[in-house]
């Protein structure tokens, strides 16, 4: 069985002003998990995935990170967030989009080295979207925006990738090819997903949590996997 590599004890959360989102949390997620966040909107989904980035910061408790306090922007990462809508308007080529990826905090300088293009030209590969890397972001489908998005999170080489609501708005065959890819990348990438398509989430995920102001896990369909990726 391998480790966890995001753990959360008695951790505690809630926005200023506001009632705690979170009480007391004991979660982990372990290596090689296709681990899926599920629950009512205003559950706490997002911020469960914002607190494992260490975009918020917990009130009480602790987050470690591959056994380290979570600081921001932890390069071992990749976050893939909501909808690409957000991504229309960006006066960038895929490829240049993509190679944002490989700008990590704490780089000195802007220049692409050899490594980095190889990495990038990687990314574009295992999401299959090199064929259109020239094509400008705004002339994408839907589906290919989010295919874009990962590759930008990959091109980082994260460990762990989480992902927030990567098939929304996606018809059912773009998202099961999401899917499928995500499959693959989680034969080496550690996968945390929130998703409301619970259709795929039993197909796919072998851990489903419910999250709804506190965790409950919830009985997976998938739990073959789990044990291949425990071996
Ligand atoms: N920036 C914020 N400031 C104050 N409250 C917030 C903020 N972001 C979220 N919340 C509140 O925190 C709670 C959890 O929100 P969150 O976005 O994590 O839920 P979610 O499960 O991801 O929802 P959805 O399924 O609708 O995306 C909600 O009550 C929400 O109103």
């Amino acid at each position: 069985m391998k480790g966890p590599i995001i753990e959360m004890q008695a951790m505690h959360f809630g926005y200023p002003q506001s009632e705690a989102v979170f009480e007391g949390i004991n979660f982990a997620v372990f290596e090689g998990d296709f681990l899926a966040l599920i629950g009512p909107n205003g559950g706490g989904k997002t911020t469960l995935l914002k607190l494992m980035l260490g975009l918020l910061t917990p009130s009480k408790g602790q987050i470690t990170v591959f056994n380290n306090t979570l600081s921001s922007a932890n390069p071992k990462l990749g976050y893939v967030p909501q909808f690409a809508s957000h991504i229309q308007d960006f006066p960038l080529t895929v490829w240049q989009f993509v190679s944002q990826g490989r700008l990590n905090s704490g780089r000195h300088n802007f220049w692409l080295t050899r490594t980095d293009k190889k990495q990038i030209q990687h990314a574009l590969k295992a999401t299959n979207t090199e064929h259109f890397a020239k094509r400008s972001l705004t002339q994408l489908s839907g589906g290919q925006k989010q295919r874009v998005l990962i590759a930008r999170a990959l091109a980082s080489e994260p460990q762990v990738l989480l992902l927030d609501e990567p098939t929304a708005h996606l018809d059912t065959s773009s998202s099961l090819k999401i899917f499928d890819l995500l499959t693959e990348l989680n034969q080496h990438t550690t996968l945390v997903l929130v998703s409301h398509d619970m259709e795929l989430v039993n197909r796919y995920a072998n851990k489903v949590v419910n999250v709804n102001h506190g965790l409950s896990w919830q009985p997976s369909k998938n739990m073959n996997n789990l044990e291949a990726n425990h071996q």
